[in-house]
């Protein structure tokens, strides 16, 4: 199957993510998230912004399963999680923010548990495991243990199970911490490789310059609610600003003193 339909097929042609009026959070009498509603189309590589304590990792808490809604639901790929676990499950690989390995497993080793887990073909794998080892400079230490990795590659290790499972929909939070300059280019790089073969992703990372190149849309969470989604024309608009770069417009809405806050739904 050519690359460039392949995730469109599997997704059909519906959002690889739905959010619809989620409310969420930690205790169902002080809810931290209200009333998200965003999708992640197929193709595209969305940015989750806020500031610290805004929101972002609970909302992917929610979006992977890890948390039950107040209210409102989650769709991947078509499916919600009750009704299809396996659907729901099988279409994300998620890269958290502090890398999550088994001390005594080794690089390869790690990959290899990643392709069965998700249906990777034997004569799929190689190709792509020899790839990664090349893309991530990660070749000498393909036969390292976890726990003897410094932690940006561990951190590469998990970006690398993400690329090997090759599912509809990525995850990824904050990625280029601990990242050196080439892993953060391999990474980028292969973002925009994903996305032109139809899958989706969805980025939370306070680098908002980084955030404005790689991403079609933005959504800015700020206490819990999407104070500006769209592209970076709605989001300026949000903003109250006609021109600008998502970095000022950010600073805007998030800035209390200075009115920011302002609702907006474009797209
Ligand atoms: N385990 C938890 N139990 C209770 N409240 C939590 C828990 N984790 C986070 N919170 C609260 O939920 C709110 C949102 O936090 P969250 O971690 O989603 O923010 P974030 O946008 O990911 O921030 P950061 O940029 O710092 O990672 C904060 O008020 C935080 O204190």
């Amino acid at each position: 199957m050519n690359q460039d339909t392949k995730h469109a097929d599997r997704t059909g042609h519906g959002p690889a993510l739905e959010v619809t009026d989620l409310i969420g959070g930690y205790s169902p009498r002080r809810p931290v998230l209200h009333n998200l509603t965003f999708d992640v189309r197929p193709g595209e590589i969305v940015g989750l912004i806020g500031l610290n304590g805004a929101g972002k990792s609970t909302a992917i808490k929610h979006i992977l399963g890890l948390m039950q809604p107040h209210a409102g639901e989650v769709k991947v790929n078509g499916a919600k999680l009750d009704a299809d676990p396996q659907r729901y499950r099988g279409s994300i690989a998620y890269v958290p923010e502090s890398p999550v390995l088994f001390d005594e497993l080794t690089v390869d080793e790690h990959l290899r548990l990643t392709g069965m887990a998700y249906g990777v073909e034997a004569s799929a794998f190689d190709g792509r495991l020899e790839q990664l080892l090349d893309e991530f400079h990660m070749r000498p230490k393909r036969g390292a243990f976890a726990e003897h990795l410094s932690k940006g590659m561990k951190q590469k290790v998990m970006i690398m199970n993400a690329l090997m499972a090759d599912p509809p929909l990525f995850i990824i939070d904050e990625p280029f911490l601990g990242l050196d300059p080439l892993g953060i280019r391999s990474l980028l790089d292969r973002l925009v490789e994903v996305k032109k073969a139809g899958a989706a992703v969805l980025m939370s990372s306070h680098i908002l310059s980084t955030v404005e190149t790689y991403c079609d849309r933005y959504i800015v969470l700020h206490h819990g609610r999407i104070a500006a989604q769209g592209k970076l024309r709605d989001v300026l608009q949000a903003a109250g600003m006609t021109s600008g770069t998502l970095d000022e417009a950010f600073f805007r809405l998030v800035s209390e003193t200075a009115g920011g806050g302002g609702m907006s739904d474009g797209r």
